[in-house]
């Protein structure tokens, strides 16, 4: 299929930990399509994150394939792999990461900033102005973090990773800081932002619930990722 998001093939990755190295990630094989949400369960230290952080171009993959929006990334420099993973990929945290003397638009717009360099002021404002009404913030555009509850940064930081318009968005424990209405609320405008814009959603929980409402699950353990059918998890 010409449109798959990503595609991991038989990937690998080892890191170093004191003087031997750790087989992390164990021969992983999926593909990602557009729109679709995809849970990772998993327990503490299975490499769900390190799953994240290859995707993501942020760790190597030691060998295999990651192809993202048909780009191997094996075969891009430094500068193309940032260039690629601030176009593309979306990353949500759950520390929620905003700058604290930055309002909400200005933490929205230095995303699209840096991975745009030459877009004009007027547009970097309007489209980080769209982000933000996009995830219900209308209004709070100059609001700093700090006048705001943990769910509204919850969506600064959802405004801030779909305001490149990724393919991919990455979400590690996204709602992990949020009381279970808020994160619920969260939740929904994650998987009503996938659908309308085709994003897709790779979203690492420890909520099985959450996991369940996922269009694909998955589970993670000592490294090897398989998928589940619904009654299983
Ligand atoms: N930079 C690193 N160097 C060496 N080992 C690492 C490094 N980063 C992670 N690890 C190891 O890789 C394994 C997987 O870690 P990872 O953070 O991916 O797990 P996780 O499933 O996300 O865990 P959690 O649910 O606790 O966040 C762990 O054993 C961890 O200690």
């Amino acid at each position: 299929m010409t449109d798959t998001i990503a595609r991991i093939w038989d990937m690998n990755l080892h890191l170093k930990s004191g003087g031997s190295a750790l087989h992390i990630l164990k021969s992983i094989t999926f593909a990602i399509n557009p729109g679709e949400v995809i849970s990772v369960v998993g327990p503490s230290g299975s490499g769900k994150t390190s799953l994240l952080m290859v995707l993501g171009g942020l760790e190597k993959a030691s060998g295999g394939i990651v192809s993202i929006g048909g780009t191997d990334l094996a075969g891009l420099n430094e500068d193309q792999l940032a260039d690629m993973r601030r176009q593309n990929i979306g990353i949500l945290f759950q520390n929620f990461h905003l700058i604290p003397s930055m309002t909400a638009l200005e933490n929205v717009a230095l995303a699209l900033e840096i991975a745009f360099d030459d877009l004009p002021v007027a547009e970097i404002r309007a489209r980080a102005k769209l982000a933000l009404a996009e995830v219900g913030l209308a209004g709070r555009e100059t609001h700093r973090p700090s006048a705001l509850s943990g769910g509204e940064q919850q969506r600064v930081g959802l405004a801030r990773a779909i305001v490149t318009r990724p393919k991919l968005l990455l979400a590690d424990e996204p709602t992990g800081n949020l009381d279970q209405e808020t994160a619920a609320l969260a939740i929904d405008l994650l998987f009503s932002l996938a659908q309308r814009t085709e994003m897709a959603v790779l979203l690492i929980t420890h909520d099985n619930g959450l996991a369940m409402r996922a269009h694909r699950r998955m589970r993670m353990d000592r490294g090897e990722l398989r998928e589940l059918e619904a009654a299983v998890l």
